[in-house]
């Protein structure tokens, strides 16, 4: 079974800290959701709310369509699997994963099935008797992954499960989580602050800061589309660059910046549209800065100076200065066949289509 959930209005004020601040956002049933943001931004409040081991200050909680806003954890349909994933040091595997079966009052010969079951899903099977100190870290992960969904949560909530592994196994950890999910069909909601984490496996990303939420969406629209300078700046690298709106016709916004003029498309206005006059900030992923000869409209943002040029395999990670008065220096990523060198004068030109603009300061414009 799984479930959907809906989150409307949730706030959590502790003394005069709102740790969550309104927060409504409703998950679709066998959906894999990242909750992601920097130390403190509200994740844990949030996964603890539905996991009903903090009750909001206001707003509710459904699960399945049922109000479950004041409902005690052992009676939600949730499981909650925490980072110090602590596994029974004297049980064996089977018996580990086999525990909450044991408190739901299983039989033995059927909750061994179970535990069997279960540890054949995370590719432990064979490691049944074994106890968790003969174990790798990764793999009492996966033990501790097969005891949460063995008592068959509609909702399996993850707290930085993998936080405490090396990068290494912590990127293998990943995929075998995503694959196991689509698997067992689970809604998963997984906290992390790792952003590229939350890009190999979410369906949906879900991204907090100061206790609300500022973006929502794959993580490809995320990428391309943010809604909130916070969002792009979060989720991979962007060059912000100031900019006043001075004409809007005929479907086209024309924006002044300190590097010259451009006209953005409205579609590029991805948290709604300006009026004239107003101040914006543009948002340029290093990889779209074209350096010539590309098809499709371009906007040329003057000319600047490569200040220094690294060769990272798939691409060269120039920094350059932008020639004239004003002191702004650009991140781009020129692609791998380029050939950059220090001293070189390039147009910033980028398409007109891969620009967002956003608010100043935050992700509404007003
Ligand atoms: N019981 C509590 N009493 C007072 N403040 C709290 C309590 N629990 C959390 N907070 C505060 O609420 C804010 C959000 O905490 P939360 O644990 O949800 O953040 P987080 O995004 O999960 O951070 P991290 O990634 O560091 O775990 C923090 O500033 C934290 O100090």
């Amino acid at each position: 079974m799984t479930a959907d959930v809906s989150i409307r209005n949730a706030t959590k004020v502790f003394g005069t800290f709102r740790a969550l601040d309104n927060v409504s956002l409703d998950i679709a049933a066998g959906e894999f959701i990242v909750l992601l943001g920097p130390s403190g931004c509200g994740k844990t409040t949030l996964l603890s709310i539905l996991g009903g081991f903090i009750e909001p200050t206001s707003g509710t909680i459904a699960i399945g369509g049922t109000d479950m806003t004041h409902v005690a954890p052992a009676k939600r349909p949730t499981t909650t699997m925490f980072q110090d994933y602590a596994l029974f040091p004297h049980m064996r595997l089977i018996d580990n994963v086999g525990f909450g079966l044991r408190m739901r009052g299983m039989s033995k010969a059927e909750r061994d099935d179970k535990a069997l079951s279960m540890l054949d899903l995370v590719g432990l099977k064979t490691s049944a008797l074994k106890k968790p100190h003969e174990l790798s870290g990764g793999q009492r992960q996966r033990v501790a992954l097969a005891r949460a969904l063995a008592v068959d949560p509609d909702v399996l909530l993850l707290d930085e499960p993998l936080g405490a592994l090396d990068l290494k196994l912590r990127r293998q950890m990943q995929d075998e989580l995503k694959a196991i999910q689509k698997r067992v069909g689970t809604t998963f909601i997984h906290v992390t602050h790792d952003q590229e984490e939350a890009m190999a496996i979410a369906d949906r990303i879900v991204v907090m800061n100061h206790g609300h939420i500022e973006d929502v969406g794959a993580s490809s629209e995320i990428y391309m589309r943010p809604r909130s300078l916070f969002s792009a700046g979060f989720m991979g690298e962007a060059n912000f660059l100031d900019a006043k709106v001075s004409g809007i016709c005929a479907g086209e916004v024309r924006v002044e910046t300190a590097l010259g003029s451009a006209v953005l498309p409205m579609a590029a206005f991805t948290a709604g549209m300006p009026g004239e006059d107003k101040s914006v900030t543009l948002c340029i992923r290093p990889e779209h800065f074209r350096s010539g000869g590309e098809e499709g409209e371009t906007v040329t943002l003057g000319r600047a100076r490569i200040i220094d040029s690294a060769f990272f395999g798939a691409h060269h990670r120039c920094h350059l200065r932008a020639e004239g008065a004003v002191d702004i220096v650009i991140t781009a990523h020129l692609p791998q066949t380029a050939e950059p060198h220090v001293g070189d004068v390039l147009d910033l030109a980028v398409p007109a289509d891969s620009i967002v603009a956003l608010a100043n300061g935050k992700g509404e414009l007003q």
